[in-house]
């Protein structure tokens, strides 16, 4: 038996093509779907053994749609790779994944992964999460190799919720930037960001240990610290006093956590759990607040201890 697959990859953005060259650096057979391309969804995902999506969370649902409407064997494992939420339901992808294919394995792909780094070859590591050990390993056997390394994980929501959730606080370490705040207010948001990950996503129900992993903590450290993720930009130039549609305008890419703030605070609210960070972070999107006095109403929070999940 070969150990060559085929891998349908959904979404021609900036994270689907940087995963395409890394399936393909491992010579599996790859192809890409796009809404902008030739080829049609149906020739693309036709006996893929993998379908892969990297398509933005307002696209997921029609995607699985689509996909719904065609044959896919019981066999094909979806894996997914979208760091958002749904509005409303609060939905991950992956359980939207789920959902609208019950009988098939669901992979979630999450890591400190800027494409732009992935895309000049330089090293990385990723987790795939599954509740199926197998699914798993045969999504790290594709994507695995000396510039990628890939390690399996069995709480697929915990992964992904790291990776999603980070994303509210890389918008806030950019605003720290953007005000020059320094270093140590720099660390004690990652660390206090992390602990309000933590909080929620235990509620949710991951599992507090993979928060401390590649999917939380790995990617807090790589997206509040550079300037090429999205989510930082975003942060960045609010923190330098530009309008959220100013610097969405701009952007032409997807910087999830925008959307995500939104749907975070109202589960937050749902669930009765303090998110001060992220609560900040969608004033500030909203226009509610200033980024100064958004820091202001951090600081002047009642005094607590540390550990208080
Ligand atoms: N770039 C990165 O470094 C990383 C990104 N991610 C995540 O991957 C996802 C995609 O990000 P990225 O590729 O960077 O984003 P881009 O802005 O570069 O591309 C958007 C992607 O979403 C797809 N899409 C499908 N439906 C819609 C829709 N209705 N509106 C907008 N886009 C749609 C696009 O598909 P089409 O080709 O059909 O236009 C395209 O693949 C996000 O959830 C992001 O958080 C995760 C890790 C790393
Ligand atoms: O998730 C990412 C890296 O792990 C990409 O971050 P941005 O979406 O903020 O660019």
């Amino acid at each position: 038996m070969t150990n060559q697959k085929t891998v349908a990859i959904l979404g021609a953005g900036a994270w689907g093509k940087a995963l395409a060259t890394l399936a393909q650096g491992n010579t599996h057979d790859v192809r890409i779907y796009s809404r902008r391309g030739s080829q049609t969804l149906a020739e693309t995902v036709e006996n893929a053994d993998i379908i892969l999506s990297a398509v933005s969370i307002k696209g997921v649902k029609n995607i699985v749609s689509q996909l719904n409407s065609l044959a896919i064997p019981t066999q094909t494992i979806f894996v997914t790779a979208t760091k958002g939420l749904e509005p409303q339901t609060t939905r991950t992808p992956s359980q939207i994944w789920q959902e609208g294919f019950p009988n098939n394995r669901v992979v979630v792909l999450c890591g400190p992964n800027l494409s732009k780094e992935i895309t000049q070859d330089l090293p990385a590591a990723t987790v795939v999460a599954s509740n199926s050990e197998s699914a798993a390993e045969s999504v790290q056997m594709v994507f695995n190799s000396t510039r990628f390394r890939v390690y399996t994980n069995s709480d697929p929501l915990g992964v992904e919720l790291g990776g999603t959730l980070k994303n509210v606080m890389a918008i806030a370490a950019g605003v720290c930037d953007g005000l020059q705040l320094g270093t140590n207010a720099k660390a004690a948001l990652m660390t206090r960001g992390l602990t309000e990950m933590v909080r929620i996503g235990v509620d949710w129900g991951a599992k507090l240990e993979t928060f401390y992993g590649l999917s939380g903590l790995g990617d807090i450290l790589a997206t509040c610290n550079s300037p090429l993720s999205r989510n930082y930009q975003v942060g960045y130039q609010l923190g330098q006093g530009k309008t959220l549609s100013e610097i969405l305008a701009q952007l032409n890419e997807t910087a999830e956590g925008v959307n995500t703030a939104e749907v975070l605070v109202q589960r937050a609210k749902q669930q009765n759990i303090s998110m001060p960070i992220t609560q900040g972070v969608y004033s500030l999107l909203k226009a509610e607040v200033t980024p100064r006095q958004a820091l202001l109403d951090l600081m002047k929070r009642d005094i607590k201890p540390e550990y208080n999940y």
